[in-house]
Parts: structure tokens; C-alpha cells; sequence
């Protein structure tokens, strides 16, 4: 067995009356991120985790921001299209740990809906998907609410020829 690790990290600017949409799950909240896709940094986070872990360069160039084919997508779609890009290559994934920094809203209510929704997403199970949260205690553009961060390592794994 062949086991390769990934890394990936995402930034997403918030904005008043904006859609939150995070791991697949529509935030209850007065800010939302932006982006040209839905902006769900933690799916984004995940694609570069595992395109990362396949050497396959990051999101931004398999999904340009410049193309009106993922303009507002869901960024579950995307998720879906990088592991079929992993498994072209023989991997499929093994599990993912993945950390949300946001100040607002708290997120413990909607964890297990967004495991559920990127165990689907990549055609896992649930109990390999790891998602925690922390604020930024007030502190820089996490904790001024400006922003939203999201971090997620990956294993991916493949029978070795
Ligand atoms: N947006 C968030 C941020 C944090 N949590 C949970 O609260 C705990 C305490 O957060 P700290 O920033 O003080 O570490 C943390 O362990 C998370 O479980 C959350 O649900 N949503
Ligand atoms: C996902 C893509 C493509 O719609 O756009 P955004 O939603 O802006 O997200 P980003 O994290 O900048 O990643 C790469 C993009 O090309």
C-alpha cells in the first residue's frame, strides 16, 4: 500500500447578507463568505488536501476564478471532481482532519451535517472526516470577522503495482 499525505489551507473574505455556506451547510448568520464559486472555504481546503497529497498542483488551477462554469458552484461538485482527478491517478482517500477558524457563528450545531455532507462528497464514511473550529479570540481578521480560515490534512492511499 502506497499512503501519501496532503495539506491544503483556504481564506474567504466575509461580507454583511452574504450566503455562509461551509462544508455544504447554509450558516445561520448576518455575514457570509465571498467568492466566485459559493465560497465554502472548508471544501476548498479539502481539494487542496487531496489534489496536494496526489502532486497535482491546487484548486485554482483546476477550477480557474475566472470560469463561468464554477461561478457560484457548489463546492461539493468540485470536492467530487477532485477525488475522480485523485482516483485517475489510483488513490482514493483514506481520512481527513480538518480545522474551521471563524469568530461567528458557533459551529459545533452543524459538524456533523458538514462530515455527512463531504463523507458523500468524496464517497467515504463519515467516521473519517474530522472537522474542529476555533474564534480568533477577537484577535486579527478571523477575529474582527473580516475573514474565514479553513485547514485540512488528508491521507490518500493506493495498492502499490
Ligand atoms: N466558530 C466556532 C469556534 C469555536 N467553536 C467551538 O468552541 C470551542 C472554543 O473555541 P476557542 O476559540 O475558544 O478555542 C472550540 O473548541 C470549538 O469546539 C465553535 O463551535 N465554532
Ligand atoms: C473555487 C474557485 C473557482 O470557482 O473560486 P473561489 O470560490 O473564489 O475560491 P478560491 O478559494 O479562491 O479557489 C479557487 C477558485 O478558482
Amino acid at each position: 500500500m502506497k499512503i501519501k499525505v496532503g495539506f491544503g489551507f483556504d481564506v474567504h473574505q466575509l461580507k454583511d447578507n452574504h450566503p455562509f455556506i461551509v462544508g455544504g451547510v447554509k450558516l445561520d448568520h448576518h455575514r457570509g463568505a465571498f467568492g466566485h464559486s459559493d465560497a465554502d472555504v472548508l471544501a476548498h481546503a479539502i481539494c487542496d488536501a487531496l489534489l496536494g497529497a496526489a502532486n497535482l498542483g491546487d484548486i485554482g488551477h483546476h477550477f480557474k476564478n475566472t470560469d463561468e462554469r464554477w461561478r457560484g458552484i457548489s463546492s461539493l461538485i468540485l470536492l467530487q471532481k477532485c477525488v475522480q482527478l485523485i482516483g485517475e491517478k489510483g488513490y482514493s482517500v483514506g481520512n481527513i482532519d480538518a480545522m474551521l477558524c471563524l469568530e461567528a457563528p458557533k459551529i459545533k450545531p452543524y459538524i456533523d451535517e458538514m462530515r455527512k455532507n463531504i463523507a458523500e462528497a468524496i464517497g467515504g464514511d463519515i467516521e473519517d472526516i474530522s472537522i474542529k473550529a476555533t474564534t480568533g479570540e477577537t484577535m486579527g481578521y478571523v477575529g474582527r470577522e473580516e475573514g474565514v480560515v479553513a485547514y485540512a490534512v488528508c491521507l490518500i492511499q493506493k495498492q502499490q503495482a
